[in-house]
């Protein structure tokens, strides 16, 4: 299967009044066509900075260093206005707030049809149409009546729906969706897993950025755990739970509460004085004295990628 995005040893480094935040470090992975990946890990760690960085969307205090590709181009080399046609085109995006996200004084159709008519050439009168049976898609009925209507005669959940229906719009070939289900309760994350499943089974890709483990169990093929700016692990979605390879991911997973609830011993890593070595050396059970002064490189191990010195 070919890869839709390659991210290779990217690095985002915010500058601050109190020193560098090493948001994110060498991280390297690719996804591929039709695939959800999903990048977890606490809050803080950096995942909505690679997200951004995706986007070419960082604040004006970034330091960006490496790659990233989509579908052979590579987006870092891009201007800002070729890259406005990638973003809502190629690109699609998700975030966690649908009344942040939705501009209240616009018809929700007309937001809807906003990036088609900007990126596929079609007129407005097509555009709004095709809005309609968008809406109507992700039962947001009757579309045509419920085109005409501002973000606030929504609920929360349509909202989220139109949200989706909006960021497919282009036909994206990858979506990013942030948080998608951060403060929504059970029934509307199942929703919002049904219209994933569907816009992902017409061939779209997913970069899922969740702390929600749950959600990436059932929506992702592969996991990629971030900790303290670094990716630690990707693996196969099944082999992931099944058996965590990284220190890291094994003490993530126990903290969950069908896990015993164990919390992580010690607290989180600063994000500018970052461990040196293993970034998760301090809380680690098996650290030595390699680990707390050599970094390891990610390393290939059956059939899944980790830093760490006993897999090197
Ligand atoms: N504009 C900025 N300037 C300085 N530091 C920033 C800026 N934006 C984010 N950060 C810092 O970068 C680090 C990574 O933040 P990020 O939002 O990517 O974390 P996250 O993993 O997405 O967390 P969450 O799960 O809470 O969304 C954090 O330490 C954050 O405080
Ligand atoms: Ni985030």
């Amino acid at each position: 299967m070919t890869c839709i995005l390659k991210v290779t040893d990217v690095c985002v480094h915010l500058t601050t009044e109190n020193g560098s935040v090493r948001a994110v470090d060498n991280a390297s992975f690719s996804i591929k066509e039709h695939e959800t990946f999903a990048l977890i890990g606490e809050s803080g760690s950096g995942k909505s900075v690679l997200g951004l960085a995706v986007l070419r969307l960082l604040p004006d205090n970034a330091i960006f260093s490496g790659n990233i590709s989509l579908d052979g181009i590579s987006l870092t080399d891009l201007s800002e206005k070729e890259m406005q046609k990638i973003r809502g085109k190629t690109i699609g995006s998700i975030f966690q707030n649908p009344y942040l996200s939705m501009n209240p004084g616009i018809r929700v159709g007309n937001q809807i049809a906003e990036p088609m008519w900007t990126h596929l050439g079609i007129t407005k009168e097509a555009a709004r149409e095709k809005a309609v049976s968008l809406l109507e898609r992700f039962s947001i009925v009757p579309g045509k009546t419920r085109a005409r209507e501002y973000p606030f005669q929504y609920s929360g959940g349509m909202l989220q729906r139109a949200m989706v229906a909006m960021g497919t719009a282009a036909n994206p070939q990858l979506i990013i969706a942030d948080e998608p289900t951060k403060g929504v309760d059970s029934l509307k994350k199942q929703e919002i897993a049904e219209t994933f499943r569907r816009v992902s089974a017409e061939g779209c890709a997913f970069l899922l950025i969740t702390h929600d483990i749950d959600f990436a169990k059932a929506m992702a093929n592969r996991i990629a755990v971030n900790y303290c700016g670094e990716i630690l692990e990707i693996a196969p979605t099944e082999m992931f739970f099944k058996e965590p390879l990284h220190p890291y991911s094994r003490a993530l997973l126990d903290s969950l509460p069908e896990r015993g609830m164990h919390p992580i011993p010690g607290p989180s890593p600063s994000m500018i004085e970052v461990p040196d070595g293993c970034r998760f050396n301090p809380r680690c059970p098996f650290a030595d004295n390699r680990c707390r002064t050599e970094k390891p490189p990610m390393t290939e191990t059956n059939g899944r990628t980790v830093r760490c010195w006993k897999y090197a």
